[in-house]
């Protein structure tokens, strides 16, 4: 059963929101993956937000470009969750945001950077992580080995700096 669900207006956004995909893959998450798009398929859209939460679907992170309005109709047909990700358009995504971001109040999208595919992924797994202790302990590693990287870096530059 997949707890997660990433859909995007166009098989054109897969470049960015891939990078959701992979951080679920590697928190060993089921999802389910498809293109769904508010303007060019309503009915499917409709179908797909009225149908998640019996699915088994737990958070819904939706990409969209452009005039994004894929995550804010997703949002306005579930209480599931949305997370929104602006995918770079022809205005360098600055619509995307703006379109995801600006919704009314009543209908929230948590909406992330332009191209933030994998944050998105992130916070889905710290919404799950709520009730699932599994999930809790491998954002914890995660983070873990962020800090390592971000020691060894700091290392790094020491070196770089005093053979200068
Ligand atoms: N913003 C939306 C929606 C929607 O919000 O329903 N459906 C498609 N699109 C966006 O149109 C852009 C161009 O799509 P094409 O590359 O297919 O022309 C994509 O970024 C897509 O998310």
């Amino acid at each position: 059963m997949a707890s997660v669900a990433i859909i995007m207006g166009s098989i054109s956004d897969y470049e960015t929101m891939k990078g959701a995909e992979q951080v679920l893959k590697e928190f060993e998450v089921d999802y389910e993956i498809d293109v769904v798009s508010a303007h060019r398929t309503p009915d499917k859209m409709f179908e797909f937000a009225k149908g998640a939460k019996d699915r088994g679907v737990k958070v819904i992170i939706a990409g969209a470009g452009g005039a994004a309005h894929l995550p804010g109709m997703v949002a306005s047909l579930t209480t599931l969750p949305v997370i929104g990700v602006p995918v770079v358009s022809k205005l360098q995504g600055l619509d995307s945001l703006l379109s995801i971001v600006q919704m009314p109040k009543g209908v929230p999208v948590a909406t992330v950077a332009v191209g933030g595919a994998e944050n998105a992924a992130l916070l889905a797994l710290r919404m799950l992580s709520i009730s699932d202790e599994k999930i809790a302990q491998k954002l914890s590693k995660y983070k873990e080995g962020m800090e390592k990287e971000v020691n060894a870096m700091s290392l790094k530059l020491k070196e770089v700096c005093e053979n200068e």
